[in-house]
């Protein structure tokens, strides 16, 4: 089997004069959990319909596991979705529900499947129409969750579901990672995926901005600094990754930290420094970094 779960080369998709996708490369390694963040509009469903064949690319080419993309009767065997908004069919029980998806699909633990019906707290006796949105959430996640599709991939998932609920998301997801299955995770919680993923794609306006691993985007990225000495201030001019330096009273000062911290912590070393904080920045603070580059 292909290294990559996911694969796109050159993938670009044109909606008239519109250019949703502009030429995504994206590698997804089999067994990660791939988040795939970006603001609306940026191209994710587009990516998403790409990659499970429901929409034709006008350039470039989409693989799963190596299968194109557009050959849906390969790909399916081996991928398990849950779109944003789920329809259910009406007429059909929470049981029965499950019970078509498991034999459409690519394969069905039925007892990991009553374990997340618990989990996910679902009522599976009652008819389709009578479910709320983050119950007809609920029966597809547990569906996919419950195939033993090498590939699972949601676009946000979590949209309707209350904080509980997400923690059970989460933890499904770990699972699913646990026995070797590749999660794509497309998603506006910025927490959620600093919590489930290992790399991270952040799409903008249909062009990928980053992708790195969840740790490395954060080493990446500046910290906020602050020191508190006793005596002469420390000497930080002109250290490399240093900047903002900013004296907040008599005896504190604090700064912007980017790259790694040698450097800076050499300079701190020059004065009696008695407290000192590093304030790593989230995701969120990241993310909005990236959006003010690019719109600038
Ligand atoms: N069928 C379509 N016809 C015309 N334009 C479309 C179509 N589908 C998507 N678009 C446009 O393509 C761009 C990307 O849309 P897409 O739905 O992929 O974004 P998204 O990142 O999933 O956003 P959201 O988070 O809001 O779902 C948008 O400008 C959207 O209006």
């Amino acid at each position: 089997m292909d290294a990559f779960a996911v694969r796109t080369v050159g993938l670009i998709k044109r909606y008239g004069r519109l250019l949703a996708l502009d030429a995504l490369d994206l590698a997804v390694p089999a067994g990660s959990v791939f988040g795939f963040l970006g603001p609306n509009g940026a191209g994710k469903s587009t990516t998403i319909r790409l990659l499970l064949g429901m929409a034709r690319p006008t350039a470039g080419y989409a693989r799963i596991f190596g299968t194109d993309a557009q050959d849906v009767r390969v790909t399916h065997r081996s991928l398990a979705y849950v779109p944003a908004d789920v329809a259910l069919w009406p007429q059909l029980t929470g049981a029965e529900t499950l019970e078509l998806l498991g034999r459409t699909g690519p394969g069905v633990d039925r007892g990991y499947r009553d374990e997340l019906v618990e989990r996910f707290a679902l009522d599976v006796s009652k008819p389709g129409r009578t479910y709320s949105t983050g119950n007809r959430q609920k029966v597809a996640l547990v569906a996919a969750f419950a195939t033993r599709a090498p590939l699972l991939v949601f676009d946000e998932p979590t949209s309707g579901l209350d904080p509980l609920m997400e923690r059970e998301f989460q933890h499904a997801v770990a699972q699913a990672r646990e026995r070797g299955q590749t999660v794509f995770l497309s998603s506006h919680q910025l927490a959620e995926v600093e919590s489930v993923c290992d790399r991270v794609a952040i799409l903008r306006a249909g062009k990928l901005v980053e992708v790195a691993d969840v740790a490395n985007l954060r080493r990446l990225h500046r910290s906020q600094v602050e020191v508190t000495f006793a005596g002469t201030a420390p000497q930080l001019d002109g250290v490399p990754g240093v900047e903002a330096v900013e004296r907040v009273g008599p005896t504190r000062l604090r700064f912007t930290l980017t790259g790694p911290p040698a450097p800076a912590l050499r300079g701190l070393a020059t004065a009696d420094v008695t407290a000192l904080t590093i304030h790593e920045p989230t995701l969120e603070e990241i993310f909005l970094d990236y959006y003010d580059e690019v719109s600038r």
